[in-house]
């Protein structure tokens, strides 16, 4: 059982993965204040931690050290870099458990899960430790005898980036992996409710070999100083972000007095449909991962259930046997399925868009209310007769609501599901070889999975269309956000 820093200290192999301090130019610093902010375990409401709490000024200085540092990184080989990538790597997956552990107690979700986003962040500094050698530029045949027309790519500087608690290592790797591969510096805000994970990565990454300055973790409450430090700051040429459109909104406003290069990772609301002639029993499994994984605290979980009318009340009954196996409680607890939610409002969401969909006459089919452990934790909810006009059509709960809509036609279920200003992730389940194609490019998101409720990978390109975002992470493409273009026009 979790008490206090101290206990969770003891339950780490390698106690000084847990870090208070910052890491700000190669050095482990307290704020200059001597202030510290606390991080608090969601399951059981105990300060585990308190960490170093910047302002805006030491922002600033690890942004000059970030400067300080790029150009010798960027002069190295993409082998050498590749070679201190994969050092990151091996030294995050030997300690694997360990940053799992940190991370369920300061994020709630289950070790299994932590565990899993552990490897998955690792992936992505894998994945772009090998990038790190492809960094191929073109020639292109010139337009005059005598001219010779190349392109190459260049490390675009130094960037920043800020990221949200649902996912505290994978979001960050996503982030800085590609940056480093390509030659830039990094500066990352961590969320103030999910630091430590944060921090434990760059003990791993210091002992790797990344060089004092490249990659700082400003550690500060103060998030939208830190907004406004990485946008106004002349030095920063790059602002990676994930989280809410409302934020990202701020911080694309924010970011055009620069002129700055954004790649925004924002909110969805993701439809997940279920056709007549689809396996059940696969799109039940489906909707469980997908829906339920991080208690629904995840942009690209389902948000709303779309279900064809004929197997409508099937659907229903079994994806309602499978939601009441699921064991909810603390996720440091073998057998955990479902954590607490990461904080009190979030709770209030969920128990918001329920009272919204009932009082506008849909029925809970199972759960409803908070769960027997109080806190954070509520009961996995499923309700049958949600319509367009509900709250949860519009806006993402983030939470373990899964509201069932009717439906009778194909093209009816694509207009509804289109119906949103977000454009991430989408899901349905059919068989019919036509309805599959017709469906998969008729849906207007970045993703798309079909026949599957889980479509995160390291090597495929994650983002979305319309108000979820700019740009895409993982992948081949995830690199060139980070890279400028140079055409170079030589006469011969
Ligand atoms: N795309 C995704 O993965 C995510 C989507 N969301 C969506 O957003 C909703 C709200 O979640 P929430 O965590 O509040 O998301 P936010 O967008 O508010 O927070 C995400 C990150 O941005 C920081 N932040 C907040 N305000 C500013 C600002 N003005 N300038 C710079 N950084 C800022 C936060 O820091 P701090 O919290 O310390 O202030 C956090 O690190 C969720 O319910 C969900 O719908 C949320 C998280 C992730
Ligand atoms: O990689 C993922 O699965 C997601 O990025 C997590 S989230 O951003 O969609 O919440």
């Amino acid at each position: 059982m979790l008490d206090s820093t101290t206990d969770l200290k003891s339950m780490l192999t390698r106690a000084d993965l847990l870090c208070e301090q910052a890491f700000l130019g190669g050095a482990w610093v307290d704020a200059k204040s001597g202030k510290t902010f606390d991080v608090v375990n969601p399951a059981r409401g105990d300060v585990i931690a308190k960490v170093a709490d910047l302002s805006r000024e030491e922002i600033a200085d690890a942004i000059d050290a970030a400067e300080q540092a790029r150009h010798d990184w960027a002069s190295r080989t993409g082998k050498d870099r590749a070679g201190v990538l994969r050092k990151w790597f091996d030294l995050m997956m030997e300690n694997q458990e360990d940053l799992a552990m940190i991370m369920t107690a300061e994020q709630g979700k289950p070790m299994t899960e932590s565990r899993g986003e552990v490897a998955y962040g690792a992936s992505f500094v894998e994945w772009f430790a090998e990038e790190a050698k492809r960094i191929y530029g073109e020639t292109i045949p010139g337009h005059q005898p005598n001219l010779r027309l190349t392109v190459i790519k260049q490390p675009i500087g130094v960037a920043a980036g800020i990221t949200p608690w649902n996912f505290p290592n994978a979001m960050i790797a996503r982030k800085v992996a590609p940056a480093l591969a390509a030659g830039c510096s990094f500066v990352i805000r961590p969320p103030s409710l999910t630091p430590l994970s944060a921090l434990a990565m760059a003990k791993l990454a210091e002992e790797a070999g990344v060089p004092a300055g490249l990659f700082s973790v400003v550690t500060t409450t103060s998030s939208s100083e830190a907004g406004k430090e990485f946008c106004e700051n002349p030095l920063v040429r790059k602002l990676t972000f994930t989280g809410s459109t409302e934020v990202g909104r701020i911080l694309l406003k924010q970011a055009a007095d620069q002129v700055m290069k954004c790649s925004m990772e924002l909110g969805g609301n993701a439809p997940f449909i279920v056709f007549d002639d689809a396996d059940l029993d696969e799109a039940v499994k489906g909707a469980i991962a997908c829906k339920f994984r991080n208690n629904g605290q995840t942009c690209v979980c389902a948000n709303r259930i779309y279900v064809q009318a004929g197997v409508y009340d099937a659907f229903a009954e079994k994806l309602k046997k499978a939601v009441e196996d699921l064991h909810v409680g603390d996720g440091l607890k073998d057998g955990t399925d479902l954590g607490p939610l990461i904080e009190p409002s979030a709770i209030d969401k969920v128990k918001e868009h329920l009272k919204d969909a009932v009082d506008k006459g849909a029925t809970v089919l199972t759960g409803g209310e908070e769960h027997p452990l109080k806190g954070q934790f509520f009961k996995p909810t499923i309700v049958t007769g949600a319509t367009q006009e509900m709250q949860v059509a519009t806006d993402e709960t983030f939470g373990p609501f899964a509201p069932l809509f009717k439906f009778e036609d194909e093209d009816d279920v694509i207009a509804m599901a289109n119906d949103t200003i977000f454009g991430l992730a989408s899901y349905f389940y059919a068989k019919d070889l036509s309805r599959v194609v017709k469906v998969q490019e008729a849906l207007e998101y970045g993703i798309v999975g079909v026949n599957t409720g889980i479509i995160s990978t390291e090597v495929a390109p994650f983002g979305g269309v319309k108000q979820s975002g700019l740009g895409r992470e993982g992948s081949r493409h995830g690199i060139e956000d980070y890279m400028e273009l140079k055409y170079i026009c030589t006469a011969v």
